[in-house]
């Protein structure tokens, strides 16, 4: 007999937690099933340990800027084991999910381990874990928030390797000698330049022509400059032909014949929802694609929807929450806005910060935009050049030229996150760049970056062909 609730949440990552949380406070009854730890892979294996050894690694970048500017430092011995140690201790309780839990059913939500899976629609049957066996009938339905997984790219031979993921890569106990990694993407990067800082050599192969590709190429090559400058190996355009491990070392063969080898191999090419296993085709849903298709409320059939990485429309924290937000109302039949991805964030925690928000040049004009760009560099600003080591950075700007608004921009540099923001606020709300250019902005800051390229955008006007 299946037990009746409000809602069945299946999969607590920060989506999933967000949604039950928030219903239960809501005074709905709702069950929410996790096969591995409440919190997902943000908390434990993510964003929150990953920016934990940034902050690690900048520090020690930072200590060694300190010659010709503050003095001197003696030495500095990078030491991995603070880092772990806060990841254990601090971060993840050990990967331990007790306060979470707790979180939950403070909240008046019940928690059920184990595998979900619909069995049909507004139906869920549990799997394995304390809840094996269970079965739900939701009364307002089910929410899929199953996040994503690491996808493995059919190399010959890595199936067969002790290969690094994310997970290996932010409990590893100790530094490395060195590290292979695979994909020069968000993970790729900032993994790797963070034990790069701890005296690990790292060699990074990534099989488009520049960095981060799916940003732009701008800051592709800003990070490829300030990355070789700090010793990192960089082998963009290459492909990798295979992989072995002999004795205790990788060896990655490339397609031009070149071996590498290193005692770790890190494989950092993408993530994906996994639909295999979730019941979808027991509401008519196709269980093959690559992400859970919804609509603008994130329903993806009558009583499922769907938040987060299983989407498929940007693995990000702040995604996962904002499309948890979109669901609550949905379901709570509250009004609001529905999803809007015009101006999605987004921050490669490198030094330097790589911020990003809307369409890139590419993106724009692959949308039959007229666009114009303008640009600005960190070190040619007064903080830049007062900030001096460390300062490497530019803004890019990305109108629509017949509307006159910014459709997207980057903003490279330190602190370039934050920096950001303030063009979020710009693309989202569609604010004329006449407006814009006509602001304020306040001496020595950073963000006056973006009134440099305000005044290069403008600069273009004039141009021939606007761009
Ligand atoms: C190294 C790394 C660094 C990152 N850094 C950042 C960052 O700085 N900023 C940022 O915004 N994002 C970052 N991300 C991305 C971020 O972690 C994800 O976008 C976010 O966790 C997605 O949340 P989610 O709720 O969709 O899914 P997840 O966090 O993936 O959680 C899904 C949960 O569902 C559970 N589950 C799956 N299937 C089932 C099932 N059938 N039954 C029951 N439970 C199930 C899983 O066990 C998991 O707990 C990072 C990711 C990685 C890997
Ligand atoms: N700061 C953040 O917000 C943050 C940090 C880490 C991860 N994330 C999220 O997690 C997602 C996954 O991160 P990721 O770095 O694994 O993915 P990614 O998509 O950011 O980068 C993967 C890279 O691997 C490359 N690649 C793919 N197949 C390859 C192959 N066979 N050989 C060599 N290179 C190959 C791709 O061209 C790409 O550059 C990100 O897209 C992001 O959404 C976010």
């Amino acid at each position: 007999m299946a037990e009746q609730v409000d809602v069945v949440v299946i999969g607590l990552g920060p989506g999933g937690e967000h949604v039950a949380g928030r219903l239960a406070d809501a005074g709905l009854s709702v069950v929410g099933v996790e096969a591995e730890l409440v919190g997902g892979e943000c908390p434990y294996w993510g964003c929150v340990p990953s920016k934990m050894m940034i902050r690690a690694g900048n520090l020690l970048a930072e200590a060694r800027r300190v010659p010709g500017m503050a003095g001197s430092t003696g030495q500095v011995v990078p030491d991995w084991a603070p880092v772990a140690a806060r990841i254990r201790d601090e971060a993840t309780d050990d990967w331990n999910d007790q306060v979470a839990a707790d979180r939950l059913t403070g909240k008046g939500g019940r928690l059920v381990r184990g595998r979900g899976r619909l069995t049909g629609p507004r139906r869920v049957a549990v799997e394995g874990g304390t809840g094996d066996g269970s079965r739900f009938e939701a009364r307002l339905g089910v929410v899929l928030a199953t996040g994503s997984r690491p996808q493995i790219p059919p190399v010959p031979g890595l199936a067969d390797v002790p290969y690094w993921t994310n997970r290996d890569a932010v409990s590893a106990k100790e530094a490395p000698r060195s590290l292979l990694v695979l994909g020069g993407g968000a993970i790729g990067l900032e993994v790797a330049q963070v034990y790069a800082r701890f005296g690990t050599h790292i060699t990074i192969v990534e099989a488009m022509d520049r960095l981060v590709p799916g940003e732009e190429p701008e800051a592709g090559a800003l990070l490829a400059e300030v990355l070789g400058r700090e010793g990192l190996v960089l082998r963009t355009g290459a492909r990798a032909a295979g992989v072995r491990h002999e004795g205790d070392r990788f060896v990655l063969a490339l397609e031009d014949g070149t071996e590498l080898t290193g005692d770790q191999l890190l494989v950092a090419t993408g993530r994906r929802a996994d639909l295999a296993g979730l019941g979808l085709e027991s509401v008519g849903l196709d269980p093959g694609g690559r992400a859970l298709a919804v609509d603008g409320r994130m329903q993806a059939a009558p009583g499922l929807w769907g938040v987060g990485d299983v989407t498929g429309h940007g693995a990000f924290t702040h995604v996962a929450m904002y499309e948890a937000e979109v669901a609550i109302r949905a379901i709570l039949g509250e009004p609001g806005p529905h999803a809007d991805y015009r101006a999605l964030p987004r921050v490669t925690f490198t030094d330097p910060e790589i911020g990003a928000v809307g369409l890139t040049e590419h993106q724009a004009r692959e949308k039959g935009l007229r666009v114009r760009t303008g640009l600005s560099r960190v070190p040619s600003s007064a903080r830049g050049w007062i900030h001096k080591a460390g300062n490497d950075g530019l803004v890019k700007l990305v109108e629509d030229a017949d509307r006159g608004v910014l459709v997207g921009a980057t903003t490279a540099g330190p602190m370039g996150g934050e920096v950001m923001y303030g063009l979020a606020v710009a693309v989202q709300a569609e604010v004329p760049v006449e407006t814009l250019r006509h602001m304020i902005f306040a001496y020595p800051t950073f963000h006056r970056g973006i009134e440099d390229a305000l005044a290069d955008l403008h600069a273009r006007e004039s141009m021939p062909d606007g761009a």
